[in-house]
C-alpha cells in the first residue's frame, strides 16, 4: 500500500511553516523513516529543496495529485521522536519557524546547501547563448551564468519559460574514511607467490614480507606507506594479484587523538559534597525530575559533584550531558571529564573544525559515547536514556542563544528532564536571580558548598582600590601603585598573577583633541573600534573596516589620539613598569588560531610565565594552584549599562575571576579597580557575600518590577526607513495596549540604543508582565499581521527573557 510523508521543507516563511505531503515512490519505501532528511521538489519549476520527514501514513490508493519525495539524504533519523518534539516545544516557545528549529538541532555541516543551474528548454536559441554560454551543453552552474555578459537575457529568457533554474540539495556532511588493506593468502600461499616473483623486484618482495608477518587484522595504507618503504604502485599490484584486500574504512576525526588521558578516580567528598550528591542520588534513583541548584562558592568542588553525578547514571547504564559556557570549555576543563570517563565523552564546541564536530555528533549518534560534555548547543546531543543534565555556571547569559530561534538550553534542558524523567543540575557560584528565587520558593532544589575544597585553600583576601584617588596621585591610570607592589612581590616569590581588562561596555576609539571627534560607522550610529593587530577600524555591529585615520576628516588637526585600554596596550604599559615580568596575553587576537588558547594555558600551567592578562575569557572555570593574585583593572565599565541585570552581571563577573586566586596550599589575594568602590554590586563582591547580594538585588528588581518578579519579553522591529520601523512599533503598542489586560506593563517604544545598525533603524518595546495567557497568541497576531510588510523590507523579532537590554 502507497505511503506518504509528511514534510518540513526547508523555506523559513509563515507561509510555510507546515507539514507538505508528498508521495513516496516504491523504491523509496522500505528506506523512508521519520526524521530524514530528504530532497523533495517545491514550487513552481525545478527547484529542489531540503525537508524533514516528520510523519508517514498509509493510504489506500495514491492521490495523483502528490509530487515524490526525489532522494532520501540519511541512512538512519538524524532526528529521533524526542528530538522532533523537543522542535514542536522550541518554535511553540521562541516564536520561530520550525525548519529554522529542526536545522538548528543538528551540526552546521548537515545544514542544507544548494547549487542551482541554469538549464535549456527550448533548443531554438540565439546562438550566442547556446554555445558561447551554454557552451552547447543542455545546463550550466549558476555562478558561471551570473558572471557572463548575457546574464540579462538570460533573465528575459527565463521569463518567457525559455529556460528554467534547477536546484540540487547537497549536503556538506563528509565522512572522513582511511583505506586498509588485509592480506588475502595463507601464508603458505605468499610464499609461493614470492617464490614466482623476480629475485630484483625488491618492492614485490617487501609487501610479500610484510603479509606473511602480519595476522589477520587490517593495515591503513598510509601508515604502511609512512614506515615500511613499501610504494603505492606496488600495493595496487598487490592488489591485482590477489595477495590482498582494499577497503574503505570510515575514521573519526579526533580533536584529542595526540592527548594521553591518564585515568584517575573520584575524590573522597566532603560532607557538603556528599550531602549534595545523597540527594541528586535520590531523584536519579527514583527517576524524578527535580530540578537541583548547586551554590557552592568558587573552589568548593563543584566539578567533582557533577563528575561523581555523571558516574552514577553510567553505573545505570545512563547517558549524560554536561553543559558548560563556551569560553570555559577549556582544555583544563575537557581533561577533568576525559580523565575521569575516557573515550565515554564526547565533546561539542565551537573551536572544533565543522568535521570533527560532526564527528563527534555521530559518536554520541552510534552511542559510542554516554557523556556529551559541551557548548549550548550539546543540548540537542542525541543521547538516548538520559539519566542526568548539568549545566555548569548556570547564570551565564551565554545558555540563550540570541539569534533566532532565541532558546534557553536551560529550559530545553529541563523539557529533557521531564521526557527522560531525570534530574537537571544547575550549578554556580553566583546564581541568576530567577535560579535563586526558584530555589527560594522550593521550585528548585538548593544545594550548597559553602568551603573550598581542598584542604586548607581559604576564599581570597580582597581589597577595593578607589581609582579616583589613584589617579590624583598616580601617572598611569592603567595600575595603582598597591598592584604594581603585589605584582612585584608575587613575581620575587615566584607566585602567579591573573589580571583582568573587563572589556564589556568597553571599547577603544579614536578621538580628534581639538574638536572632539570620533571617527563613526557609515552603516550604524555606533563609533569604531580600533584593532592595533589588523591596523584597522572596525565596526563590531555590521563588521565595516577602515583605515586608522592619521589626521581628523572634521578640522584637519593632526591629534587624533586613541582613548580606552586594549589588552595590548596593557601589555605594552606592563612590560614598562615591569620589565622582569613574563607575561601571556589571552584575548581574541591572542587565542584565534585552533589551539593556541591551549598552548598559552598550557604555558602558564608550566610556569613559563608570572601574569596572565586577559579579559573575561580568563575569568572562569582556571584551576591553577600557583595563582595568589588576582588584579582587575576596571572593574565597572559595565556598572553604567543601560541594564538591569548590570548589577548581577558585574557581581558575577567579580567573584568569577576572585575565585581563581588562592586555588591551592597557598592564600589568595585579590585588588579590585574601580570608579565606584561604594557600589553595592563591588562591596558586596568584596564581601564574597552571595546571599546579601541576592537579598539587596531581589529588592531592587521588585522596586522595577523585573525579572524575577515579572517576565520580560523584548520585540524589535527593524527597517531601512526610520519612520516606518518607528510607525510600526507604535502600532504593535497600541495592539499590545488593548490585547493584554491591564497588569501587563509596556516600555517603549524606543530606538535601540544603537538605533541603526548596518543601515537598518531598530525600534524596541519590551513587556514586562505576571500572568498573561493571552500573550502568545497576541504576538503571533502581530507576526501574522507584520507578515504582509516583510515585503516592504520590516523585520521583526520576538525575544522571550532577553538576556540584553542594550
Ligand atoms: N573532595 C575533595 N577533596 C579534595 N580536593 C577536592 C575535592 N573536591 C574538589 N577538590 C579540588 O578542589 C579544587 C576545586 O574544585 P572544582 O574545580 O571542582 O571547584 P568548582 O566549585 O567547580 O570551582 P569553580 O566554580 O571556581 O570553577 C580542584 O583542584 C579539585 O580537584
Ligand atoms: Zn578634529
Ligand atoms: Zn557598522
Amino acid at each position: 500500500m502507497p505511503f506518504i510523508a509528511d514534510v518540513i521543507v526547508d523555506v523559513p516563511a509563515m507561509q510555510t511553516d507546515q507539514p507538505f505531503s508528498y508521495a513516496i515512490p516504491e523504491s523509496l519505501t522500505e528506506l523512508i523513516e521519520i526524521g530524514m532528511r530528504v530532497e523533495v521538489p517545491f514550487g513552481n519549476g525545478n527547484r529542489h529543496i531540503q525537508g524533514f520527514i516528520v510523519g508517514l501514513t498509509e493510504l489506500d490508493i495514491m492521490p495523483n495529485d502528490l509530487k515524490p519525495i526525489i532522494n532520501v539524504l540519511d541512512l538512519h533519523p538524524v532526528l529521533n521522536e524526542e528530538l522532533l518534539e523537543l522542535a514542536d516545544e522550541m518554535k511553540e516557545t521562541t516564536y520561530s519557524f520550525k525548519i529554522t528549529c529542526l536545522q538548528t538541532m543538528l551540526p552546521s555541516v548537515m545544514r542544507s546547501s544548494y547549487k542551482k543551474y541554469v538549464t535549456l528548454l527550448d533548443n531554438n536559441l540565439p546562438e550566442k547563448i547556446t554555445d558561447e554560454l551554454f557552451l552547447g551543453l543542455g545546463e550550466i552552474e549558476w555562478d558561471i551564468a551570473k558572471e557572463s555578459p548575457h546574464f540579462s537575457e538570460l533573465l528575459e529568457l527565463r521569463r518567457d519559460g525559455k529556460v528554467d533554474i534547477r536546484y540540487e540539495v547537497t549536503t556538506k556532511n563528509k565522512v572522513k574514511t582511511k583505506r586498509v588493506i588485509k592480506k588475502a593468502l595463507e601464508n603458505s600461499e605468499l610464499l609461493l607467490e614470492k617464490e614466482k616473483t623476480r629475485k630484483n623486484a625488491t618492492q614485490k618482495h617487501r609487501l610479500l614480507d610484510f603479509l606473511m608477518e602480519i595476522d589477520e587484522s587490517e593495515f591503513s595504507i598510509k601508515e604502511l606507506l609512512e614506515t615500511h618503504d613499501i610504494t603505492r604502485p606496488t600495493i595496487n599490484e598487490g592488489h591485482k594479484s590477489g595477495w590482498l584486500t582494499i577497503e574503505e574504512r570510515e575514521v573519526y576525526r579526533n580533536p584529542y587523538a595526540h592527548h594521553q588521558f591518564k585515568k584517575d578516580t573520584p575524590l573522597k567528598l566532603n560532607e557538603e559534597q556528599q550531602l549534595a550528591l545523597d540527594k541528586m542520588k535520590v531523584s536519579m534513583d527514583q527517576e524524578k525530575s527535580d530540578v537541583f541548584l548547586l551554590e557552592g562558592v568558587t573552589g568548593s568542588g563543584k566539578t567533582e559533584v557533577y563528575l561523581q553525578a555523571i558516574a552514577h547514571v553510567l553505573e545505570k547504564n545512563q547517558t549524560a550531558i554536561m553543559l558548560v559556557p563556551e569560553i570555559s570549555l577549556t582544555p583544563q576543563t575537557v581533561t577533568r571529564f576525559k580523565k575521569r570517563f575516557g573515550d565515554d565523552v564526547a565533546v561539542l564546541h565551537s573551536g572544533l573544525s565543522q568535521g570533527e564536530k560532526y564527528d563527534e555528533w555521530r559518536k554520541i549518534e552510534r552511542k559510542e559515547a554516554r557523556v556529551v560534555v559541551g557548548a549550548r548547543s550539546a543540548i540537542f546531543a542525541p543521547l538516548e536514556n538520559i539519566g542526568l543534565i548539568v549545566i555548569d555556571e548556570e547564570h551565564e547569559g551565554s545558555y540563550k542563544q540570541d539569534e533566532t530561534p532565541r532558546y534557553h538550553a536551560k529550559d530545553l534542558a529541563i523539557w529533557r528532564g521531564k521526557y527522560h524523567h531525570c534530574p537537571v543540575l544547575l550549578g554556580s557560584a553566583t546564581p541568576s536571580l530567577e535560579a535563586r528565587a526558584r530555589a527560594q520558593k522550593k521550585v528548585y532544589q538548593l544545594l550548597t558548598l559553602t568551603e573550598r575544597a581542598v584542604s586548607k585553600a581559604m576564599l581570597p583576601q580582597i581589597d577595593i582600590i578607589d581609582m579616583k584617588e589613584e589617579m590624583k596621585q598616580s601617572l598611569t591610570t592603567t595600575f595603582s601603585s598597591t598592584l604594581l607592589e603585589k605584582l612585584k612581590s608575587g613575581i620575587a616569590k615566584k607566585e602567579q598573577s591573573v589580571l583582568m581588562l573587563n572589556r564589556r561596555g568597553y571599547s577603544s576609539f579614536v578621538m580628534c583633541r581639538d574638536c572632539g571627534y570620533v571617527l563613526p560607522c557609515p552603516n550604524c550610529d555606533i563609533s569604531l573600534t580600533l584593532h592595533m593587530d589588523t591596523k584597522q577600524m572596525k565596526c563590531h555591529y555590521c563588521g565595516h573596516e577602515e583605515r586608522i585615520p592619521y589626521r581628523c576628516p572634521v578640522c584637519d588637526g593632526d591629534k587624533i589620539r586613541y582613548y580606552g585600554t586594549g589588552t595590548q596596550k596593557v601589555e605594552e604599559e606592563l612590560k614598562e613598569l615591569l620589565p622582569e615580568a613574563r607575561v601571556i596575553r589571552m584575548d581574541v587576537d591572542t587565542t584565534r588560531r585552533k589551539g593556541s588558547h591551549e598552548k598559552l594555558l598550557a604555558q602558564f600551567g608550566n610556569q613559563e610565565a608570572d601574569i596572565l592578562l586577559g579579559t573575561q575569557m580568563i575569568a572562569k572555570g582556571l584551576d591553577f594552584p600557583n595563582v595568589t593574585l588576582v588584579g582587575v583593572l576596571n572593574a565597572d565599565t559595565a556598572l553604567n549599562l543601560p541594564d538591569f541585570r548590570s548589577s548581577e552581571k558585574t557581581f558575577q563577573l567579580l567573584t568569577q575571576v576572585s575565585g581563581r586566586a588562592g586555588r591551592g596550599e597557598k592564600a589568595g589575594e585579590v585588588i579590585i579597580q574601580t570608579f565606584n568602590p561604594e557600589h553595592y554590586a563591588i562591596e558586596l563582591a568584596k564581601a564574597q557575600d552571595y546571599e546579601a547580594f541576592y537579598q539587596q538585588e531581589m529588592r531592587l528588581r521588585h522596586q522595577g518590577n523585573y525579572p524575577p518578579f515579572y517576565f520580560t519579553a523584548q520585540l524589535v522591529v527593524s527597517h531601512e526607513e526610520e519612520h516606518l520601523a518607528a510607525k510600526k512599533m507604535y502600532e504593535i503598542v497600541a495592539f499590545l495596549k488593548k490585547y493584554l489586560s491591564e497588569g501587563a506593563i509596556l516600555l517603549g517604544p524606543t530606538p535601540k540604543s544603537v538605533a541603526r545598525i548596518n543601515k537598518r533603524y531598530y525600534y524596541q518595546t519590551v513587556i514586562k508582565y505576571k500572568n498573561e495567557p493571552n500573550l502568545s497568541n497576541g504576538l503571533k497576531i502581530i507576526l501574522e499581521e507584520s507578515q504582509k510588510e516583510i515585503r516592504n523590507g520590516l523585520r521583526i523579532t520576538i525575544d522571550m527573557e532577553p538576556q540584553h537590554f542594550i
